[in-house]
């Protein structure tokens, strides 16, 4: 399950695979405009290359016809169709309907009449709660919005890609998803990953030149093939490289990918493993049940009960104690879970993950904007002419900002302009601060500090080298208005100061620099860095007139060192805390990080990573490098800092900590991080730094970026867990009471303590909103200190088993006992006799409801108002009991009569000793396990 249709594309079989193909060989859109220039395509859609759109009357007009550019799956079927539908969809359902016919037909018109309420009673329950669980997971759909750069009237904007019209303009770089069908008008290195609609995994190479018609004319019906349209931009597909613009040509249902959505609508989700265990828990339960309820009705035939009768509970009773509200209820949890997660900012796009997370024991997280803020201040320079050695940085913090341009020598102006030229922040007027890349960003700023203009205006770029985790730098080559072609260049100090043969002095002079004044250079930057700070080292070269080589990575060498700048980020205030709680709860965090070793290690020893030993705790990426997986398997249990990692390298931790059997969260934000994303157990992407490739690839988006939410997310997961475990208490000791109630007593001959309508009702009650609230009891955020759930453990375990049939045996013994003395009081069965025990029932349910909040804490620490759905959900089966007892219309149903105010309360305190007893045993478990290390580790 995701937000993402594409996801269904995946898990087709090759079957399924032919039927989107031949979707996609009907004439459409793209068909129609690959073959048109990128002027033919502008006219035929009445919009402006450049502009986009510009008459707002016009996109209205359009939105109206086109509507929003959605891809959803239309319901088919009414809902009064779907709701016949259910009454003969299960056999249960179906027998009880034949028991009221036959009851009719014999005459027993009371009978048939509230057998027939009972039913519609009971298959409306499960339809409304089917419903909502439909509507829960309908939601999960939206919880990621796709957004797209769009052009209006010439102005650009970052909108919700759902608005959409054909006609309207957009712009798309690396790392973003197709937001329509279009037809490319522009495209720099451009190449678009279509592997989620045509299966092919090389990315295709895209262009703005039309297909030629001529070419396809064998094809029958001259189609080009989807793979051939190499200047159309398909909706959902994933930029890989370059960037560029187009024109959208459909949206919606008549892009590509709407028509496979449309072939492929009937294809079943895939499952979550918790959902499977519960089918086939429930099939289990329903094998035991039907044998169970065959021999009652047997015995009870042979005893001489009218068969009729003995029919009727049979099948109520079958109808209750197979929990077949089960899978939909564990559905409804997950999926209103999920829902409650996204608004702690934690978007969930697989619903199997939220089984994952409660068992998450390692997480991979990287620094830069997770870790810490993200908002990068420079506050230290040193230059090697100026400042000479580590004792001269220059904090600018300390400095009055009068006094700052007396610091201005030359090479801090050049280490201050190579930063300003090799930048690709922008200033937005409409937002009133930098856009761009925070460390570019922060490069900006310090120039006002400066009194300096940016300079970027008075040259002109020529070629760019862009920034990659992998590079680890930034180069750009431009020409002044004198034709002097200049290089500049930034990034990682290591990597720099290695491709650096000279630097610039105090008066602006080349000269040579040597292995001694690099070691100076290294010490002033690892000063720097130890301090936390982010280090970026700058240099510049003058290439050789006339030299025609390529501008490339290799060309860049020989550079003459600039200066160093130290930014800081500091880390953000949340961490520190869920790295400790993380830690508790024996998960393992290690952080991964382009940076350096030395402020990797700064930051780390702020948020309380440990570094016992720096020797083996920290791991650079040029040591991972040079280690084959099983070495890196053997010692990374030890590691706890990845620093100067490359994306290529995420992958190879993921796999040898999966080696090791550990459940791996990885966070990631890159085009590159995808391969790793995908791998770890549950990838986690930023929502607002990460690109849509990352978050396609990922399996659970952070909408704040925050570390912390991690936790979150991990302390719901585990909640949730524990929610189903409780209902699966309260709805399994129910079952188990119910049956053995109506076997104990057929096997002593005694009468049927309840009839087939109560039954129902009990039924009702399990199956319904007591069990559903009980799914929805908030987080104790004391999960956290119990260690990872093993995947392989049962949901049904030990623990579970005994606190059920604890609860079911007060229930079967303190009903009986009011069975037996209301009987033996006149020696025959009144309806005051079945009402005491009836409501004696469900009395005791209420309060097992109760006691089943939680395993292992008293209700009273827990708060009777922590789950206000659970109170109204129990106070309406109470009203509801309470009009089957007083109600003269439910009584001749339920064959009551009313009770006096002192037999409620004898059942009322009767009952309550389920919950007493629960409460002794929480008491008790509690006592025994204070002093016990494992004391959470069992439920
Ligand atoms: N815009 C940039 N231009 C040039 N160099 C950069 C730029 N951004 C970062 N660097 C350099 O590249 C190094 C690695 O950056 P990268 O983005 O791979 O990781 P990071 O952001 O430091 O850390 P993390 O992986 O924790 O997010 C940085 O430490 C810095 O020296
Ligand atoms: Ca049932």
């Amino acid at each position: 399950m995701s937000d993402n249709p594409f996801d269904l594309v995946a898990v087709q079989t090759p079957k399924n695979a032919n039927v989107s193909l031949n979707a996609l060989d009907i004439p459409s859109p793209s068909l129609e405009y690959c073959t048109m220039t990128v002027e033919e395509a502008a006219t035929s859609l009445g919009t402006n290359v450049k502009n986009g759109l510009s008459s707002a009357s016009e996109v209205t007009h359009r939105q109206q016809e086109y509507g929003v550019n959605e891809i959803a799956s239309e319901d088919e079927e009414p809902l009064w169709r779907k709701f016949l539908g259910t009454f003969v969809g299960d056999p249960l359902i179906l027998l009880l309907i034949g028991s009221a016919v036959i009851s009719f037909v014999m005459g027993n018109i009371d009978d048939a009449v509230s057998i027939t309420l009972a039913i519609v009673i009971v298959v409306t329950v499960g339809f409304v709660q089917e419903h909502r669980s439909e509507k829960s997971i309908e939601a999960l759909n939206r919880l990621v919005p796709d957004e797209c750069h769009l052009v209006r009237g010439g102005q650009e904007s970052k909108i919700l890609a759902s608005v959409l019209v054909p006609g309207d303009v957009v712009r798309f770089g690396v790392g973003d998803r197709i937001p329509a069908d279009i037809r490319i008008t522009e495209a720099v290195g451009l190449s678009i990953d279509e592997s989620n609609l045509t299966g092919e995994n090389e990315p295709v190479h895209k262009s703005t030149k039309e297909v030629s018609k001529d070419s396809y004319n064998d094809v029958p019906g001259s189609l080009v093939p989807l793979a051939d349209r190499t200047c159309i931009g398909f909706m959902g597909t994933l930029v890989r490289e370059g960037h560029g613009r187009g024109i959208v040509i459909a949206t919606a249902k008549h892009t590509a990918f709407g028509k496979v959505f449309e072939m492929m609508n009937s294809i079943e989700k895939p499952k979550t493993p918790l959902q499977t265990a519960m089918d086939k828990l429930g099939k289990d339960l329903s094998l035991v049940s039907f044998g169970l309820i065959g021999v009652i009705c047997l015995i009870g035939i042979l005893q001489g009960r009218s068969w009729l009768e003995m029919f009727q509970i049979s099948v109520s009773l079958a109808v209750a104690a197979i929990p077949e509200g089960l899978p939909i209820i564990v559905t409804v949890t997950l999926a209103l879970g999920v829902l409650r997660m996204a608004k702690r900012r934690a978007i969930i796009r697989r619903l199997p993950s939220v089984e994952t997370l409660g068992s998450v024991n390692v997480i991979c997280s990287d620094k830069t904007g997770t870790l810490t803020t993200n908002h990068m201040t420079v506050n230290k320079i040193w230059c090697l002419g100026s400042m000479s050695n580590k004792s001269n940085i220059l904090n600018l913090e300390k400095v009055t900002r009068a006094n700052l341009k007396n610091h201005i020598s030359e090479d801090v102006k050049a280490t201050l302009r190579v930063g300003n030229i090799c930048n690709n922040s922008t200033f937005s007027q409409e937002h009133v601060k930098f856009l761009g890349n925070p460390t570019d960003i922060a490069i900006l700023e310090v120039l006002r500090k400066f009194d300096l203009e940016d300079q970027r205006p008075t040259v002109t770029r020529i070629g760019e080298i862009p920034f990659s985790s992998k590079r680890k730098f930034m180069a750009v080559k431009v020409k002044d208005s004198r034709g002097k072609t200049m290089i500049y260049v930034k990034g990682a100090y290591e990597r720099i100061v290695e491709m650096s043969s000279h630097f610039i002095n105090t008066e602006n002079k080349v000269v040579k620099l040597d292995s001694a004044l690099k070691d100076v250079i290294f010490d002033s930057a690892n000063t720097l860095a130890s301090e936390g700070l982010r280090t970026l080292a700058f240099a510049q070269f003058e290439p050789p007139s006339g030299s025609t080589d390529a501008f490339d990575e290799k060309s860049i060498d020989g550079l003459t060192f600039a200066g160093l700048l130290g930014m800081n980020d500091p880390p953000r205030p949340s961490v520190r805390a869920a790295v400790e709680r993380l830690s508790e709860g024996s998960v393992h965090v290690i952080m991964i990080t382009g940076d350096s070793e030395s402020t990797a290690v700064n930051i780390a020893r702020q948020i309380g990573i440990s570094i016992p030993n720096p020797e083996t705790a920290v791991l650079t990426g040029d040591r991972l490098e040079h280690m084959s997986e099983d070495q890196l398997t053997s010692i990374i249990d030890h590691v706890n800092i990845f620093a100067r990692a490359t994306p290529e390298h995420k992958l190879n931790i993921v796999r040898a900590l999966q080696k090791r059997g550990d459940i791996v969260a990885m966070t990631g934000d890159g085009v590159n991080d995808a391969p790793a994303l995908k791998l770890a157990d549950i990838g986690v992407s930023m929502g607002k730094m990460g690109t849509d490739v990352a978050k396609e690839a990922s399996d659970m988006v952070l909408t704040d970026d925050d570390f912390s939410t991690i936790l979150t997310a991990i302390e719901e997961g585990k909640g949730i867990f524990n929610n189903i475990q409780n209902f699966l208490t309260f709805q399994l000791s129910t079952s188990v009471a119910a049956l053995s109630l109506v076997a104990i007593s057929t096997a002593f001959k005694l009468p049927n303590p309840l009839n087939a309508m109560q039954i129902l009702w009990i039924n009702i009650l399990m199956d319904g909103p007591p069990a559903q609230s009980l799914g929805v009891e908030p987080v104790d955020h004391e999960v956290m200190k119990k260690p990872p759930r093993k995947r392989s453990d049962k949901i049904l375990t030990n623990d579970v088993f005994k606190r059920l049939l604890q609860s079911a045996l007060f229930i079967i013994v303190g009903t009986i006992y009011v069975f037996i003395k209301e009987m033996t009081e006149d020696g025959v069965i009144t309806a005051r006799d079945t009402t005491m025990t009836f409501t004696c029932f469900v009395f005791f349910d209420m309060f097992n409801a109760l006691a089943c909040r939680h395993s292992t804490k008293s209700i009273f620490e827990v708060g009777i108002f922590a789950n206000n759905m659970f109170n109204y959900a129990v106070g309406f089966s109470l009203l509801g009991q309470l009009c089957a007892i007083y109600v003269p219309f439910f009584q001749k149903i339920f064959k009551t009569e009313s009770l006096s105010l002192g037999d409620l309360a004898f059942l009322l305190t009767l009952s309550s000793t389920v919950f007493i007893a629960d409460e002794v045993r929480k008491w008790y478990y509690r006592k025994q396990r204070v002093n016990d290390p494992y004391y959470y580790s069992v439920v």
